[in-house]
């Protein structure tokens, strides 16, 4: 992604002031640039939020894998200065996101919601960061917490499949850029939303527009759909 976005910075006539990896220099380089893109680890997390912190600029985080520390410390953060953290930013899935949401609140608990995400062999997470962000908002249209619905995967399970439960299931393999779908399931018919990324240049495209929409707010935590006006 380090490598998309520094082409998506140029296209968008933008200036990079620098990239690192794990060995770099942090805080130089949040120094002397005007926002931070961090795509990496979550175990970079607090260290590129107090880099943003420590230079008073905006910071856009596209890392998955978060767990629920690393929202408290993203939330803490956006006390200070404007933070923008997504699963996906591309303009496809955060449309998809508001339609799941919109099924999920009409159709209610009759109909099972399962979603499957594939991704390319290097992927070191599942679910996919996409995957919870959709499962979220199943969840919100349905007015529940994805906490006490989501079923992560049935391996080890027996039993009827539990009503009112959100299912995930990860395969990955190849060069795939990302494939999801929110299935739903109903009584003799089936509705299936997909979003098949074709590379990572959407991710990078919408990254560099959520920093540019970014730059320029007051302290706080924002998200895809107020940058696209979704
Ligand atoms: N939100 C979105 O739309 C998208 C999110 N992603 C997410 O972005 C993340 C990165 O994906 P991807 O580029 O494929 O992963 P890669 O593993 O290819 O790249 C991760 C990069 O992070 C660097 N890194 C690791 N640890 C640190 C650290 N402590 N400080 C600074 N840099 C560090 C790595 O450096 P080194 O080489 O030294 O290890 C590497 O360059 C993943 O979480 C992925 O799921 C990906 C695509 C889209
Ligand atoms: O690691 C990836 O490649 C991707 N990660 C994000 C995710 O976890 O959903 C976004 C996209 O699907 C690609």
């Amino acid at each position: 992604m380090g490598q998309a976005i520094a082409q998506a910075i140029a296209a968008a006539g933008e200036d990079l002031s620098g990239g690192i990896d794990r060995d770099g220099d942090l805080g130089s380089l949040a120094a002397h640039s005007d926002l931070l893109i961090d795509f990496s680890t979550p175990a970079a997390l607090e260290a590129n939020l107090d880099a943003a912190v420590d230079a008073g600029i905006p910071i856009v985080i596209g890392t998955t894998g978060l767990e629920e520390r690393h929202h408290w410390l993203i939330d803490s953060a956006a006390q200070q200065i404007p933070v923008l953290q997504t699963g996906n930013t591309s303009l496809g899935v955060t449309l998809l996101a508001h339609l799941v949401r919109e099924a999920a609140s009409r159709l209610g608990e009759d109909w099972d919601i399962e979603i499957v995400e594939t991704h390319h062999r290097m992927k070191v997470d599942a679910p996919s960061g996409t995957a919870l962000l959709l499962g979220e908002a199943a969840a919100r249209g349905r007015e529940v917490g994805l906490a006490d619905t989501a079923v992560r995967g049935r391996d080890g399970i027996t039993g009827k499949r539990e009503s009112g439960t959100i299912g995930f299931a990860a395969l990955r393999g190849g060069t795939v850029a990302g494939d999801h779908t929110v299935h739903f399931l109903g009584e003799g018919e089936r509705l299936s939303f997909s979003h098949l990324a074709e590379n990572r240049t959407i991710f990078a495209r919408g990254a560099v527009k959520a920093a540019q929409w970014l730059q320029h707010k007051h302290a706080g935590r924002y998200t895809m759909p107020e940058v696209l006006d979704l």
